[in-house]
């Protein structure tokens, strides 16, 4: 499902931290928010998926305009911070977020299945999440994401804190899930990561500073790195540091 983004405007406090942001992502394709921290990855996500309202502009999922009711059937969202239960086992929590999205009783046994798989956690699907590694927690995070086959899927910073080796394992995931047609929005400040996008959109205090294809935002640069794009832009307006 096409996303489109028109001059949207947010403000916490009287202090703005969406600056009047416009941009498409096409069906199926990877979309990366690169920015410094603060920068305002996660309220642009919050506004997409409808958590939080725009002050000012439109977002729309296809023909609808966000928020809709209807729409969360189709919307994958992986937080920054697990979203899971401890005291509950990996296929214990899928089985909780299904009867979220109303699965049938069935098809969430075959989705669990699928997921669990996806994920390489099909071995460890009885353990309680209290025993998970950090990673382990990311990737049945993902599986609960996708659980419901979304449309489109909003990542959060999916790699916080995850090792190279995992890393490319849950890269490669989001490219499976990319192939079957969802179109995925992922928020990092970590530049490698780029290069397994379709487009990246540059957001620097609260504002879109550039949205292209990652070839073309390469093109840009001196030395071939992404960063170069945001020392352009702290050199052209004061503050947010990049890391
Ligand atoms: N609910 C809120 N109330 C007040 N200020 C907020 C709220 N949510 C976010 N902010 C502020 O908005 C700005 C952008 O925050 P946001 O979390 O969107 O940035 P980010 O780019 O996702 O950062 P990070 O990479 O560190 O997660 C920050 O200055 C933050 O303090």
């Amino acid at each position: 499902m096409e996303i489109q983004v028109s001059n949207v405007s947010k403000s916490f406090d009287k202090k703005q931290v969406i600056n009047d942001i416009t941009f498409t992502i096409p069906i199926g394709e990877i979309c990366c928010l690169l920015g410094p921290s603060g920068s305002g990855k996660t309220t642009l996500i919050r506004l997409m998926i409808g958590a939080i309202t725009a002050d000012q502009g439109t977002i729309r999922f296809g023909e609808k305009e966000i928020p809709n009711m209807k729409m969360l059937k189709k919307v994958g969202f992986m937080p920054q911070n697990d979203s899971l239960y401890d005291d509950l086992s990996a296929e214990a929590n899928l089985h909780f977020f299904g009867g979220l999205y109303h699965i049938g009783k069935q098809e969430l046994r075959k989705r669990i299945d699928e997921v669990l798989a996806i994920v390489d956690l099909t071995e460890h699907r009885k353990k309680l999440v209290r025993n998970f590694s950090g990673g382990m927690k990311k990737r049945l995070s993902l599986a609960a994401a996708i659980l419901h086959s979304p449309k489109i899927l909003f990542l959060d910073e999916p790699t916080v804190g995850i090792d190279p080796v995992l890393r490319r394992k849950i890269w490669d995931q989001f490219q499976v899930i990319k192939n079957s047609g969802t179109t995925i929005i992922v928020s990092t400040h970590v530049m490698d990561e780029v290069t397994e996008c379709d487009k990246a959109a540059l957001i620097y205090n609260g504002s879109l500073i550039e949205y292209d294809t990652v070839t073309n935002l390469l093109k840009k640069t001196v030395n071939g790195r992404v960063e170069e794009l945001f020392f352009i832009a702290s050199g052209k307006s004061e503050g947010g540091a990049v890391q």
